[in-house]
């Protein structure tokens, strides 16, 4: 999906929400537990109560792992399913990847070709080697750890090295890149102070924000200074809907959490437009 067409669905849609499925079985009804796949059971579930409310999903992939091959083959039909009925949904493979240029390689081939999702998210740390097998796919983005949402973003990310905070240092050299069109970066919903200096450096660029929801972040906060002339954010929240009730109910009150969200985003689009 470009990053044209994902606008156009913002607008459609008067929604910049993304939906976690983050699915943990301990979480889930009882009557999911008995079917031969629950966590795709779970999500299917979620996606088609909530598909018109959200622009993307976010399966984390530690929650497949998790659950072994049965748990990829989980990810595999979620994603599939999306493909399949919501080609308009953008998909994020929250797996937090990068490494050596080859091995680099092999995740992007995984992430992008064999599950086909829209994008992955990658860790910086190993440099510009390690994630540039990610962006030279065409039509696929690469979304990398700026500012994390946990409190251990400020053990490095905020510490200044030569003159500079590191998190400042990741998104000031990475948008030099080749292909950095294609670069999108997480920035935590719960350090919105921060995102006024973070949309001097990258004005243009999407940011996925998780922490709305379950770790406190605030989506007006955010969008303050966060929001763009392309709206530029993707609002993630998991927990505050895919768990909202843990009763048989559950997709039907996923949808009203998301309703709220969405609502809210509806406001401040039309602030904007
Ligand atoms: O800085 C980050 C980066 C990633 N995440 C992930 O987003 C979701 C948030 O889930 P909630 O249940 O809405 O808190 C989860 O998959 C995290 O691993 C993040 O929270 N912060």
């Amino acid at each position: 999906m470009t990053t044209q067409e994902l606008v156009d669905q913002i607008w459609k849609k008067k929604s910049f929400l993304c939906i976690g499925l983050d699915v943990d079985l301990n979480k889930v009804p009882s009557y999911l537990l008995e079917t031969e796949d629950p966590i795709f059971e779970f999500n299917k579930k979620i996606i088609d109560a909530t598909h018109h409310l959200a622009v993307a999903y976010k399966p984390n992939t530690a929650f497949y792992e998790a659950y072994g091959l049965k748990g990829w083959k989980s990810l595999e039909k979620t994603i599939q399913y999306l493909n399949t009925n919501h080609p308009e949904i953008f998909t994020i493979a929250d797996a937090k990847r990068g490494d050596i240029g080859n091995t680099s390689a092999m995740y992007a081939k995984a992430f992008f070709e064999d599950l086909a999702f829209d994008s992955v998210t990658v860790a910086p740390y190993m440099g510009k080697d390690s994630i540039e097998p990610f962006l030279s796919f065409k039509g696929k983005h690469t979304i990398m750890l700026a500012l994390t949402s946990n409190q251990g973003a400020f053990d490095f990310q905020t510490k200044t090295i030569g003159g500079i905070e590191l998190y400042k240092k990741v998104l000031e050299t990475s948008k030099e890149w080749q292909n950095s069109k294609n670069l999108m970066y997480v920035v935590g919903a719960t350090k919105a102070e921060f995102i006024g200096e973070i949309r001097k450096i990258v004005p243009n660029s999407f940011l996925l924000v998780p922490g709305v929801g379950a770790q406190g972040g605030n989506l007006q906060d955010v969008c303050k200074y966060g929001i763009n002339d392309q709206i530029g954010l993707l609002i993630n929240s998991s927990r505050g809907i895919i768990y909202a009730s843990k009763e048989s109910d559950f997709d039907v009150v996923a949808a009203e959490k998301a309703k709220e969200l969405q609502q809210q985003m509806e406001e401040i689009l039309k602030a904007q437009s």
